[in-house]
């Protein structure tokens, strides 16, 4: 199959790495279209991916397309290709937050064209082979269709097939939640320093306390309430930090941080 990507920005490169990569594909089979074209072009050559100077080339020549572009950009470009799209049976991806696969049939005029489009929200871990992304095809699309793309994102990660439903909420704890996780890190590295540690080591430490904590839990049939309590000796030290987080706050903001992604997701939803 031939992969097209429509923006190749942060989120399209990091899947394109990944996909190239994890060999899902091969490069020859990547075709890449920015409208800042050169960028395209020198994204193409460090990939060794094709480059086309319109988008209606690239549906030409792939099979599937990957809308790479900003939520409030897809209307635009997929006016763009619609004649191209109408002619061929081609399958458009969309990844973009706060927008439904009905809001591009319907905001497009694709309705009457029997267009599949398949939604996926991925996250930027795609980039290193550790994803975590939800699929959700429209009722045109094949169940094959959707296979296809759940296994392009289950070679850069986990993927699950997920009612367009919840996507706000997958937005909220995975899609975004790098960026929270980052901040945590840059947080516990910053309390390092406080107590004396260089920045540098204390990131380090903290990235890699991170890292091991996600894998033990996925090691182990325990949640992860269970694990915090086989991490609090009776008198120790966690227990007494645990403690402080929780008065100071620490779940009721995590929620409210969700919350404001799940709301944030609906608007951009509403906009259209
Ligand atoms: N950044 C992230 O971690 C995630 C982003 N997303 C979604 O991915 C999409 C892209 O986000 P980013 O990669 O972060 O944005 P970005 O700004 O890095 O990339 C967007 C690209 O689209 C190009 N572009 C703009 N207008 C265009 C047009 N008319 N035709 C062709 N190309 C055009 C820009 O030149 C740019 O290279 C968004 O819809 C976002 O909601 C989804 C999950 C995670
Ligand atoms: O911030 C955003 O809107 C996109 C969607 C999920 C991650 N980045």
């Amino acid at each position: 199959m031939k992969i097209g990507f429509i923006g190749t920005g942060n989120m399209s490169g990091a899947i394109i790495k990944g996909i190239i990569d994890s060999k899902f594909v091969d490069a020859s089979d990547v075709h890449l279209y920015d409208r800042n074209v050169d960028f395209a072009k020198s994204r193409a050559e460090g990939f060794g991916a094709n480059a086309t100077d319109t988008a209606t080339e690239l549906v030409e020549a792939v099979d599937y397309i990957l809308l790479g572009v900003k939520p409030h950009i897809i209307p635009a470009v997929v006016k763009e290709i619609r004649d191209s799209l109408a002619k061929n049976d081609k399958v458009l991806i969309s990844i973009a937050a706060g927008t439904s696969t009905e809001s591009i049939l319907k905001t497009v005029g694709l309705a009457n064209m029997e267009q599949s489009i398949i939604r996926v929200m991925p996250n930027m871990n795609v980039m290193v082979g550790e994803g975590a992304s939800a699929v959700a095809g429209n009722e045109n699309a094949t169940e094959e269709q959707v296979e296809f793309v759940k296994d392009m994102f289950g070679t850069i990660g986990k993927s699950w097939v997920l009612d367009e439903h919840y996507f706000s909420a997958f937005t909220a704890i995975s899609g975004s939640m790098p960026a929270y996780v980052f901040l945590f890190i840059d947080s516990i590295a910053r309390a390092g320093v406080k107590h004396g540690l260089t920045k540098a080591m204390a990131d380090e430490i903290a990235t890699q306390a991170v890292l091991g904590s996600a894998k033990t839990l996925q090691g182990t049939d325990d949640s992860a309430w269970t694990m915090v309590d086989k991490v609090s000796s009776p008198g120790g030290t966690t227990v007494a930090g645990l403690l402080e987080l929780i008065d100071e706050g620490f779940i009721s903001d995590v929620v409210a941080g969700v919350d404001a992604t799940v709301a944030k997701d609906i608007e951009l939803g509403k906009q259209k």
